[in-house]
């Protein structure tokens, strides 16, 4: 029986045959046959090796961008190689918000697919000279390849694979992290550092659990948004672009812009911000909706004050000119300038056609989110169904939205002066952003009694304004009435007065 240390040295000596060996064979074997050598032992080894390898570069062609299927390969092994590997490179993505963990060089792991079995593993060719090259492409040609059957070749070669990307793009999709995206003026969108939109990273701590409002509607509206996410085959299916366009409208402080911020946490997209008055013109705006990414959702916010959308206000902004111009031509002329430059050019058809037009069909997943206060000023054509796919309301709160506030701000879901508060929602309009102020403790201090009483306070002081408010209103009505019929017996008094003069003059 051979010692340890004999096995070492037979080891060492067969090693440095080998090496021997193969030096001799790469300095003395002519090149023009090592490439039948290869051809002919890759025969014998697909002979006898049943097994297909596809290697996937991490650069290719002359792009020094890492290739798409790479990355998402990456991410797609992130989850096995992190359970598998024994070995892991762990890779900081760009924006510090994740660690994608891939498998060192010459480690393989497992993976399974409807039962078929394959491996993966992770190499690099190390390049052969001597020289440093800037371009880390060139000195680094690392690689995933994967081993499979070759009875399964068909199987792999077009579903496997494409789950794998598909999979493995999602992923990155899902771990990025998210933008908020705001349009520039035109005058930026050229030279050295053009852009048209600007953006800063998108980190709001709304959801559809912080948003108080009835738990049915709630629950309506997060399922209407999961299912569009999900509805890529259904929107091909029935041939319309995959988008979805929602009116959220109500006064202010209703959480319409909170909804627009949950709605993005709950899809995980980013958010454009299109600030209409910094759009020229229909041709821009057409520009700035191309530019846009999918999985995005498209926010205008106050629609109604971003542009003239009604037939009617043109007609008396026209009304208003002419009555101007008769007066003094040369202020018109400056007036119009001053509007000119001011508001932007962009035309409802323009926006009819940003919204539903062929244009909208370039990049998918996308919502379209309209707000407003006064959803009555808006034109009919703006929010018909198929343009707006669905309204929502967002309101004062009422009993079911502050159960949920005083659930999210004061953790408690019962309290004796609930009732109170039921009772007192019913007869005042507040907004639940009053509510969430008068709830929230401004001190350690500050309990759920305390917080509830102050709202109790504000309800009732709010219950007295607008009584207040009422009668106030009511007197000035009364007091115009009266201020009208005195006015109209004068007139008639008058007429009259005229009237038996005219008679007396006949009669002389
Ligand atoms: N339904 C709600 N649930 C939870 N918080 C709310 C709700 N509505 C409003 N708030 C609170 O009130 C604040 C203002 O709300 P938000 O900005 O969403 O109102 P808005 O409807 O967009 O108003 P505006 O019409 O003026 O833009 C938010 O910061 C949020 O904390
Ligand atoms: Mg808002």
């Amino acid at each position: 029986m051979m010692t340890m240390g004999e096995t070492w040295g037979s080891l060492g000596s067969a090693m440095a045959t080998i090496m021997f060996v193969w030096t001799m064979y790469k300095n003395y074997f002519p090149p023009e046959l090592n490439g039948q050598i290869i051809r002919y032992s890759q025969k014998i080894k697909s002979f006898i090796y049943p097994y297909i390898q596809i290697t996937f570069p991490e650069y290719q062609g002359d792009g020094f961008e890492r290739s798409k299927a790479y990355i998402a390969i990456e991410r797609y092994l992130d989850k096995n190689s992190s359970k598998q590997a024994r070995r892991l490179k762990a890779n900081v993505v760009q924006d510090f918000e994740s660690v994608v963990l891939s498998m060192e060089d010459h480690e393989e792991v497992t993976d399974e697919y409807k039962s078929i079995k394959l491996w993966w593993s992770s190499s690099q060719d190390i390049p052969n000279r001597q020289s440093i090259s800037f371009y880390p492409r060139e000195d680094e040609k690392r690689y995933f390849m994967v081993t499979f059957h070759k009875r399964h070749r068909e199987f792999i070669t077009k579903n496997y694979l494409k789950h794998v990307l598909d999979e493995g793009k999602d992923i990155a999709v899902r771990e990025r992290q998210r933008k908020l995206y705001t349009n520039n003026k035109s005058e930026n969108w050229y030279g050295y550092k053009r852009s048209m939109w600007s953006h800063v990273v998108f980190k709001h701590p709304a959801t559809f659990g912080t948003l108080a409002m009835e738990p049915k509607k709630k629950q309506e509206i997060m399922d209407d948004l999961i299912t569009f996410s999900k509805a890529e085959e259904y929107y091909a299916k029935v041939g319309k672009a995959w988008k979805r366009g929602y009116l959220l409208y109500g006064p202010p402080g209703t959480g319409k812009s909170t909804m627009i911020a949950a709605m993005a946490n709950l899809l995980k997209y980013d958010v454009y911000d299109l600030e209409l008055t910094a759009v020229k013109d229909n041709t821009e705006l057409r520009k700035l909706l191309i530019d846009t990414s999918s999985k995005s959702i498209i926010v205008i916010e106050d629609i109604d004050c971003s542009l003239d959308l009604t037939g009617q206000r043109e007609k008396k902004k026209e009304q208003k000119d002419d009555k101007t111009e008769n007066k003094d031509p040369a202020k018109t002329e400056m007036m119009k300038q001053m509007e000119e430059n001011k508001s932007s050019q962009v035309t409802l058809s323009g926006l009819l056609n940003f919204i539903d037009g062929l244009w909208s069909a370039c990049g998918e997943e996308r919502l379209i989110v309209f707000t407003t206060n006064h959803v009555e000023k808006l034109d009919p054509a703006l929010i018909r169904r198929g343009r707006m796919d669905r309204h929502i309301e967002l309101s004062y709160c009422g009993f079911e939205a502050f159960k949920e506030l005083a659930k999210i701000y004061l953790s408690i879901e019962s309290h004796y002066l609930f009732a109170q508060v039921g009772l007192l929602l019913e007869e005042t309009n507040m907004t639940p952003a009053d509510v969430a102020e008068n709830l929230m403790p401004k001190s350690t201090a500050e309990d759920a009694d305390f917080c509830l009483e102050r709202l109790v306070k504000a309800l009732e002081q709010a219950k007295e304004d607008a009584r207040l408010k009422v009668e106030e209103e009511a007197k000035v009505k009364t007091e115009k009435e009266e201020k009208l019929r005195a006015n109209k017996e004068e007139d008639e008094k008058e007429k009259g007065k005229q009237d038996t003069t005219v008679d007396e003059v006949k009669n002389t």
